[in-house]
């Protein structure tokens, strides 16, 4: 397998992310120093992708936060709440910045009121929290992609697979294998791809410039179609799953996703293809009880109707660029793939419930354990 292409890098006190607006032309890593340059490159889409969107914006604010003095503990929480506000406001559909925004402030809230915690240790675990983030999100991918793979084998009676996704799901949109994509790479590890077929994914090309661009990497039997191709592929050749990414599942299991994806449900519906949305739990929204109530970002008109600076569209046209539609928990046939399974749409809300809940205390992935990991870890230095 080819060296593992990583769109973010980090190290304590500076970050560099893979400029996605270059690629697959141009590899130029560029710094980020501040939550001004994460929320800026996150708007732009310099990095995008629901992971990658909140691992760089909580990374920017530990960056930030490495630099900066601070007299007390409230001080830094309330810095910390206050910048991760902020940067949710950067783009609003894919809701994993928001989580973790809302899951570091009140961790963070709530260790202010600890006086054995000394203001520059405090700093450090705000540091660290985002540091989390990042380390955990590759584990979890590779648990998707296992859980996803296997399922998708055990359903059906095709001995290697082909599969459909959209957008860009793999580790230019995470910090490393993806989600979707980490199925496909997790299929390709077992032997059992027999070939990928990637939407180009307009007006960003998501899909020709980065999903190929992955593909072709790792050296994955792949072919592009235009978006106005999935139902001549699905009448022409046997198609045994459609996997796609999510930016936000809400309680009933309804997902918005990159747009398009929506009419690749409904032929997938058609066509008897099994339908599936991977994505790490930290994409749930369960506060939400339907599509209806996801906000849809609308992008500006530019990105439609020019590509790098060349017009390709009449003067004049009006324009509507929604960056994703919803698609509803019906048409997600195959599943819901996440870290700690495989469910229906119907049953994700209850079912994570409960497995959050027994996780909370002493495992799971994220800040709970970590961050207790991390006091203690400060309690022994110390000592
Ligand atoms: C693992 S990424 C999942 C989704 O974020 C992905 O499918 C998608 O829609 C990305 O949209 P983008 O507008 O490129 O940020």
């Amino acid at each position: 397998m080819a060296g593992a292409l990583q769109a973010i890098r980090y190290e304590r006190g500076k970050l560099e992310i893979l400029d996605q607006l270059q690629l697959p032309t141009h590899s130029e890593y560029i710094p980020i120093q501040n939550t001004e340059d994460g929320w800026d490159a996150i708007k732009q889409m310099k990095v995008r992708g629901a992971p990658a969107i909140a691992i760089v914006g909580c990374l920017s604010m530990a960056v930030e936060l490495y630099y900066m003095d601070f007299k007390s503990r409230k001080e830094i929480a309330d810095y910390v709440s206050d910048r991760l506000k902020y940067l949710v406001t950067a783009r609003p559909t894919a809701v994993n910045m928001n989580e973790a925004a809302t899951k570091i402030s009140s961790m963070i809230k709530d260790m202010a009121e600890d006086s054995d915690l000394s203001v520059s240790d405090f700093k450090e675990l705000a540091i660290e929290a985002a540091e989390i983030m990042f380390e955990d999100d590759v584990t979890i991918n590779k648990d998707i992609g296992r859980y996803g793979a296997e399922h998708i084998i055990s359903n059906t009676e095709d001995v290697n697979v082909r599969i459909l996704t959209h957008c860009n799901t793999g580790s230019l949109a995470t910090a490393g294998y993806g989600t979707a994509l980490g199925i496909v790479r997790a299929l390709n590890e077992r032997g059992k791809i027999d070939h990928v077929y990637c939407t180009e994914t307009r007006p960003y090309n998501q899909g020709a410039r980065l999903t190929a661009y992955e593909l072709v990497h790792e050296s994955i039997s792949a072919t592009l179609i235009l978006d106005s191709m999935p139902s001549m592929l699905m009448a022409h050749h046997d198609v045994t799953a459609v996997v796609v990414g999510a930016d936000r599942v809400v309680g009933n299991g309804d997902t918005a996703n990159k747009i398009g994806t929506l009419q690749l449900a409904i032929v997938a519906k058609y066509f008897n293809v099994p339908f599936y949305v991977a994505c790490p739990v930290t994409t749930f929204d369960p506060c939400k009880a339907s599509g209806k109530e996801i906000e849809i970002e609308e992008r500006p008109h530019h990105e439609m109707v020019s590509i790098k600076g060349q017009k390709i569209a009449a003067e004049g046209i009006n324009c509507w660029n929604p960056a994703f539609d919803v698609t509803p928990a019906e048409l997600i046939t195959g599943g819901i793939v996440t870290e700690f399974g495989v469910f229906k749409p119907s049953e994700i809300k209850e079912k994570l419930a409960s497995i959050l809940s027994k996780n909370k205390e002493n495992s799971g992935p994220g800040l709970q354990r970590r961050s207790s990991y991390s006091s203690l870890k400060l309690a022994e230095k110390s000592d």
